[in-house]
Order: structure tokens, then sequence, then C-alpha cells
């Protein structure tokens, strides 16, 4: 190593260590933000020893600190006339490769700090897709569990009449997330449209197809992840066919694996919900998973009522001692730990891919990039959803459809080309295989690139 090389290498995690000791401390109860801006920051020391010119214009101090963070109260009424508040979040992160642009999430657990993680990995995430997209990510701490329909509509109206004035179609375009599904789109674009007295429709993606949105929209994030599994999967000469996979959640992102896998001639053994998991060795009736999450709303519980040859075990962690090839986790953030990643690796999995957001701690990802688990970070196997919304909104402004073979097919080629970008970049920086690195490295350095051409702002 010659001493130049030694001294970028120094400067660049001096620098690294320098912007993450200040990030703590500014943000030290933020502990979701924390972990997804350290895995990040873990990745990015090689590329900082080659650009001492990111250093020199303090990229990283830049690019962790939100443009804005808008919090707003949310006040309405239930089916009882008693007034609730709840509130709403927008966290608009960055803007430099294209409008802000991430989902809403509506559940009781939203807060600062896990907005604020969706809205930085999304910049990266947004950016890997070569899509014109930037980053944001927003919500509420509302509960739709047991609300009625009216009661949702009247949320979603009350939300919308103070978030509508910080977005818009070349500004900052929402999408659906945990608890927001196209109901709620629906609710929220008929007021945006009233308020702002024009058919805007780029400004929400997730839209129904026919009224502004766009075919494989719904099934897109599923699929785009089996799309990245199987380029790892001919990375490693292997195929789907045969092999055993668990799915973990049976929401929108799990079914849609699920019926991909499926067709790929997969065999799926399991999915869960967050009261606990099922597990059917015959493989997974996604017939009737469909009918239970998807038609009657209930627990995934009820599944063993109708398949003698299946089993349903209260909690969520134990899905990962079922023996698979295969794991996608597609429930949540957190949900693989140490301990479910060990049992994982023990019983012989070979490819992990997140379809949730953060569904890993680091230590997990530790220990499948350790133990020679081909891992699938989320902010590249999950970007199948964010390329599509982003293909809704080429589609709204164009004022017109694709086919669904259409935007599957482009679909496919853009988890085909995050693979390949990740991939290389990767290999580019000395990691070779680690598509953790890869990912956040390619999506990094064209954000990190867009800033240096806008000047310090
Ligand atoms: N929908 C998208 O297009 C999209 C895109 C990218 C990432 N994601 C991420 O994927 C994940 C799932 O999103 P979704 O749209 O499918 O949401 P969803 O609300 O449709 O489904 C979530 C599912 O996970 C289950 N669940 C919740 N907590 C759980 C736990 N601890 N253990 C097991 N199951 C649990 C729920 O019961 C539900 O079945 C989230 O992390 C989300 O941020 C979604």
């Amino acid at each position: 190593m010659t001493t130049q090389f030694i001294d970028n290498k120094t400067a660049a995690q001096e620098y690294i260590d320098s912007v993450f000791a200040q990030v703590k401390a500014k943000n030290g109860h933020q502990a979701e933000f924390l972990q997804a801006v350290e895995e990040i920051f873990l990745s990015l020391v090689p590329v900082f020893e080659q650009h001492p010119e990111y250093i020199e214009n303090n990229i990283l101090s830049r690019i962790v600190e939100p443009d804005r963070i808008v919090s707003f109260r949310v006040a309405w009424q239930d089916d009882n006339n008693q007034v609730q508040v709840n509130r709403g979040y927008r966290v608009q992160f960055n803007n430099v490769v294209g409008p802000y642009k991430g989902g809403l999430r509506f559940h009781p657990t939203v807060n600062e700090s896990i907005m604020k993680f969706l809205a930085f990995e999304q910049i990266f995430k947004n950016s890997l897709t070569g899509q014109p997209i930037g980053g944001g990510k927003g919500g509420s701490d509302f509960n739709p569990k047991g609300k009625s329909n009216s009661e949702i509509m009247r949320f979603c109206q009350a939300f919308m009449t103070e978030l509508y004035r910080h977005i818009g179609p070349d500004v900052d375009v929402p999408a659906g997330d945990i608890g927001v599904g196209g109901r709620e789109i629906g609710y929220l674009y008929g007021q945006y449209k009233r308020i702002r007295g024009a058919y805007e429709a780029g400004v929400l993606t997730g839209k129904t197809p026919g009224y502004g949105g766009s075919l494989a929209r719904k099934e897109a994030t599923g699929y785009g992840l089996v799309y990245f599994v199987e380029q790892m999967l001919l990375e490693k000469k292997e195929s789907f066919l045969n092999k055993t996979v668990v799915v973990s959640g049976s929401g929108n992102v799990a079914i849609y694996a699920i019926e991909k896998l499926q067709h790929f001639g997969a065999k799926v053994v399991s999915c869960s919900d967050s009261n606990g998991y099922i597990y059917d060795p015959e493989g997974i009736d996604l017939k009737l998973v469909k009918e239970i999450k998807e038609v009657k709303g209930d627990r995934i519980k009820t599944y063993v009522d109708y398949r003698p040859s299946a089993t349903y075990t209260e909690g969520c962690t134990g899905i990962w001692t079922i023996p698979c090839d295969i794991a996608l986790p597609c429930a949540t953030q957190n949900e693989i730990d140490g301990d479910s990643a060990r049992t994982l690796i023990a019983n012989g999995v070979k490819f992990v891919a997140e379809g949730a957001n953060m569904p890993s701690n680091l230590e997990a990802i530790n220990l499948f990039l350790e133990n020679d688990v081909y891992f699938g970070p989320a902010k590249a196997a999950n970007a199948g959803g964010v390329a599509v919304s982003a293909l809704e909104m080429a589609q709204n402004s164009g004022r017109n459809y694709w086919s669904f073979q259409e935007v599957d097919e482009k679909l496919n080629n853009i988890m085909k080309s995050i693979y390949t970008n990740s991939k290389e970049a990767a290999e580019k920086y000395g990691y070779p295989g680690n598509l953790v690195v890869g990912s956040n490295i390619a999506g990094f350095v064209k954000v990190a690139n867009g800033m240096l051409t806008e000047g310090v702002y």
C-alpha cells in the first residue's frame, strides 16, 4: 500500500466517523434513523477514499440533514362524533435526482425517527432505480385497524387538508405504504383535487388503474423482489425450481412475492401477520391467503381452518426456524435479529432478500455476509414498487396508460439494472459479492455527484 493510499483511507474513515458522531449527538434519541445512517456510512469508506472532493464539499453532513420535516396536527371526528387528534409527518429529505418521492405510512408506531429512517433510505433506493425521483416519506400515528370506512375517509381528508400545501407533481409525490393502500390513496387524491381545483394526477401514486393509476403497481414490489432474487440465483447458476422459500408478512409485498415465486416454480411454505405465522409443508395456497387478507381482512391464523396440512404458531420470530433455501422478510423493520439469522444459517439458507424496509438488523446482515449467504438488501431488492410509481408518474405526465405487460417488462429491466449496478459498484470499490455495499454506493454516488453540480445549499 502506498502512503497516499493509506492517507486517503485514514482521511475517509476519520471524516465519516466525525460526521457520524455529529449525527449521533444531534439525533441520539432516534434509534431507527441512526441505524439506517450507520448502515450506509459503513459502506462509504472506499468511496470517500477515491473521492476527496466529497469530503471537501462536506457532502455527508449535508446529505444526513433533511431538506425539511413537516409535522402537523390531524384532527378528525370518529363515528361517535368524538374529536380525535393524530400527528402527521412529511419528511422531504433530498430532491437532487427528482421530486421527493416516498410512501405514506399510517401506523401507531410512526414517529419522527421512523419517518426519517425511511426517507433517508428512500433517497438511495430511488436513485438506484435510475428513475428521476428524490427521497421522502410521510405518514401518521393514526391506527387504521378497527376503523370504519367513513372514519378512514374523514381521516384521509383531514390529513390531506394540511399535506396538500407541501406536495405537487413536480414537488413531492407521496404513495402508499403500511396502512395506506388504493382506498386511502383514492380518498387522499379526491381531497387534493377538491382543494387545488385541478386534475393533477401525478401528485400521488398508487392510484386505482383507470383513475390515474398504473397497471402492475400493486404487484410491483413483490414481483420486483422476485426478479431481483432471480438475478442473484443466476449469478450462482441456480434457479427457483424446487427451492423452499419462507416469506414473512401477508400484505401487499408478501402476497405478490409469493405469486411470482410460485409462477417460477418455487415452493413457498410459510407466511405471517403481526400475531403469528403459518407453516404449510405442502406449499402455501395463495388463493386462500388472498381471500383471508385481501377480501375478508382476517387474521392469517384462520388459514389452518381450511388447510389440514398447515399449522399456526403464535409470535413472529419463529418463522425463521423453518428450514429453507431462500428467506424473504416482507413484513416490517427489524424482524430478523442475530439469533434468527444464526438459525436460518444453521438450517442451510443460501439466499436472503429484503422485501420489507430494514427487516434485518446490522448483526443479522453481518452474519449473512460472513456465512456466504447471498444477501439482497431492501434498498435494491424492494425498489420495484417505487420504480413502478415513477412509471405511473411518467404515464400521468404523458396522459396515457401502458399495458400490464409493458409495465411488468420495464419493471423486470429496472430490477436487472439495479442488480447489475449494485454488483458492479461492489466490485469497483473492492467488495465483490457484497450487494449491501454495492447498492449503497451506487445509490449514493449518483446523488453526491448531483449535489456537487448544484453548489452548496
Ligand atoms: N407496498 C410497497 O410497495 C412497499 C415498497 C417497498 C417497501 N415496502 C415495505 O414492505 C413492508 C411491508 O409493506 P406492505 O405494503 O406489504 O404492508 P402491508 O400493510 O400490506 O402488510 C404488512 C404485513 O406485515 C404483517 N406484519 C406486521 N408486523 C409484523 C411482524 N412483526 N411480523 C410478521 N408480520 C407482520 C402485517 O400483518 C401485514 O400482513 C414494509 O416494511 C414496507 O415499508 C412496501
